[in-house]
């Protein structure tokens, strides 16, 4: 199992085209038409073995499920081979028929294998498991019990004892403003459940909502609340921190700004307790539980099944739990959609609603009635000030899946949105010319920043632009782009004569000619120059940097040179040696960038035949931009990802039979 374990936590979304030599005909069939990698055979093939199973529509039936944890799902449905026919990854093989086993004949295999456990009370030894038509690898299958049977408890026993008009005293001191009604829902709602999922696109609120709830909590449930407020990663985190503390800062009441004082924001991780040499193991657990009375999550989307698991076990049982985030978003690296699962779920129980009654306001619908049962709250009202951002209309056509509406809000343009529409798919100079006009202008002042030794500056000078790319590798991936971008800049900003351009240290090993690699045509002399841009790819405790910080090698004055990372404002410095691995990051991933927001974004569509072009992909790049987001591509790939919304299978959404 050691091996299954391993080729699990590190996913890799790339189809692994090599074959898998040893394969028997009809894996080997699937394998070579791009449907499984031949890791996914490898390892059902070896669960084959060690339970003695031989038959080859069993093992396509676990291949298949492997592939769906690579691909992010938690489970396989055999029965839809729309789903299962499509190759996932980045390099698409066109499928042709595929000797699919007869349906039900496949199924009672399945069931009747010594790999397979059949439904919830079956054996706990096997790998696999059948529950529902679903086939699971049993240790997600038992993160989803997990959850399922976590929350459910949380939905079905409400927080007891609390006082009613001193929670309306708080609420309505809080949230005094006619348009706050829903706001105020969500208070309630996080004050007298156990689970709240809070949920709105950008700007509806959901950070202020939570500062103020917290002032609310403070007030009723007492000042000595313990509170924990985290972040799947350490940028998420930041901003969370920064933006909790000014709205606190804001409160009117003197009580209230005192009682919340300036709350730490933390990574998920981090709260749970690293544990060495462990990705899935933490110092909180069932049997170590967290001390928090409270935790907050924001961005929960990129929370993925297992970790949300680990949250969940972590928990005393009458601690409140609050999720925040947009479930339109692009969900988890790793398996699992949780937040938008938890938004779409049956209703469990009506304890909540009744509870929050008084709260509700006039014009929920009947969804976001049924929803309450869940405990979720949606926010809807745009209350940022950009009124006239074509950014929030583009987000909202995408959101809604009308592709006519977000096509019309791209070509009519303004000030911050901008439609490349090109003509093929290889960009000519003039389809690139606005994209590297912004590339060079953050790069050049970047780089003019760092060779100051402006720490602040360089830090405020990566967040300007950001270049954001659907693939890593290919025509439309990042690694071409990376080193486009690096030349545009080094020539825009032109040798550096005024600092030294690093002093060459700095690899001693933990990060060798990784950065050199990334960026073969730089100025070549040492990976550590001035106005290089890092990524962080790995988590780090030492150093407290987290896998997608970003940062900078500034000059350190001394002839030297440094790595700032975090917050212009207070700027963490770190030698280039203490570095964890990074990368150079002149363009990134989507799902790079989410929990992170630029001044101007440009998002370079791939061919509309991309199986990574998803409404959810082209709606976290729109939002990830405060100013101005430029779509490059063609119209057909617009469509394209504005009509197909991300299938991941989970059970979650279902009712347990
Ligand atoms: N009830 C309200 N009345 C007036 N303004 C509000 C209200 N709630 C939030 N705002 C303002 O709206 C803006 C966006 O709020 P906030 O940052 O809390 O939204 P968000 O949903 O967390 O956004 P994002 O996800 O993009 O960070 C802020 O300027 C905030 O001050």
């Amino acid at each position: 199992m050691t091996g299954l374990t391993l080729s699990l936590d590190t996913p890799d979304r790339s189809a692994d085209a090599r074959l898998a030599l040893h394969a028997g005909p009809l894996l080997a069939e699937f394998n070579a038409a791009g449907v499984l990698a031949a890791a996914d055979v490898h390892v059902a093939e070896r669960l084959g073995r060690l339970t003695g199973e031989g038959d080859e529509r069993v093992l396509l039936a676990v291949a298949l499920a492997v592939r769906a944890v690579r691909s992010g799902s938690v489970c396989v449905r055999l029965d839809d081979l729309d789903a299962l026919a499509v190759p996932e990854g980045e390099d698409t093989v066109p499928v042709g028929p595929l000797p699919w086993p007869e349906a039900d004949a496949w199924a009672a295999a399945v069931q009747a294998s010594p790999v397979v456990a059949v439904g919830v009370d079956g054996p706990a030894d096997r790998p696999a498991r059948w529950v529902d038509g679903r086939l699971y690898l049993d240790r997600y299958w038992r993160d989803e019990l997990l959850v399922r049977r976590e929350v459910d408890a949380r939905l079905r026993t409400p927080v007891a004892g609390v006082d009613d008009q001193r929670l309306a005293g708080a609420v309505r001191r809080l949230f005094p403003d006619a348009g706050d009604d829903r706001q105020r829902l969500a208070a309630a709602t996080a004050v007298l459940s156990r689970l709240t999922v809070l949920t709105g696109g950008p700007g509806t609120g959901k950070t202020t909502t939570v500062a103020r709830v917290l002032a609310v909590l403070q007030d009723v449930a007492g000042p000595d609340l313990r509170i924990a407020l985290a972040a799947p990663t350490g940028k998420a985190a930041a901003r969370l921190q920064e933006a909790v503390r000014e709205v606190v800062a804001q409160f009117a009441d003197e009580p209230d700004r005192v009682r919340v004082g300036a709350p730490e924001a933390t990574t998920v991780h981090r709260l749970l307790g690293w544990k060495a040499g462990s990705s899935t193991r933490f110092r909180h657990d069932a049997e170590h539980h967290l001390p928090h009375d409270v935790v907050v999550v924001d961005e929960t989307s990129m929370v993925s099944l297992p970790l949300m698991a680990r949250l969940l076990e972590a928990l005393r049982p009458e601690a409140r739990l609050v999720l925040v985030g947009d479930p339109d978003q692009l969900a988890s690296v790793e398996a699992g959609a949780v937040l938008g699962d938890l938004v779409a779920r049956p209703p469990v129980a009506e304890v909540v609603e009744r509870a929050v009654a008084p709260y509700e306001p006039a014009g929920l619908t009947e969804p976001e009635r049924r929803q309450l049962r869940g405990s979720v709250v949606r926010l809807t009202t745009v209350h940022r000030q950009e009124r006239d951002s074509q950014i929030l209309p583009l987000a909202a056509a995408i959101r809604d899946g009308d592709a006519d509406a977000a096509l019309a809000v791209l070509r009519t343009g303004g000030p911050s949105v901008q439609f490349v529409e090109v003509a093929g798919d290889r960009l000519t100079e003039d389809e690139m010319r606005s994209v590297r006009e912004d590339a060079e202008e953050a790069g050049a002042d970047l780089v003019m920043a760092a060779r100051a030794g402006d720490a602040a500056r360089a830090l405020r000078a990566l967040e300007a632009h950001r270049l954001m790319l659907a693939h890593r590798r290919g025509p439309f991936g990042v690694a071409h782009w990376a080193g486009l971008v690096e030349q545009w800049v080094t020539e825009a900003a032109g040798p550096d004569r005024g600092t030294g351009t690093g002093t060459g240290t700095g690899t001693d090993g933990r990060t060798p000619g990784r950065g050199a690699t990334a960026h073969p045509r730089g100025p070549a002399t040492s990976p550590w120059y001035p106005g290089r841009p890092l990524l962080v790819t790995a988590n780090d405790r030492e150093t407290g940097l987290y896998n997608g910080d970003t940062g900078v090698v500034v000059a350190d004055g001394d002839g030297g040179v440094v790595t700032v990372f975090g917050d212009p404002r207070e700027p963490m410095r770190v030698r280039p040696h203490r570095l964890p691995p990074v990368e150079t990051v002149h363009a990134m991933t989507v799902h790079r960038g989410q929990g992170s927001q630029f001044g101007r974004v440009s998002l370079i569509l791939p061919a509309a035949t991309s199986p990574l072009l998803t409404r959810e992909l082209l709606y976290t790049a729109v939002t990830r931009a405060r100013n101005f987001v430029r779509v490059v591509g063609t119209e057909e790939s617009v469509r394209k990802a504005v009509r197909t919304p991300v299938r991941r299978a989970s059970g979650l959404r279902e009712p347990l039979s």
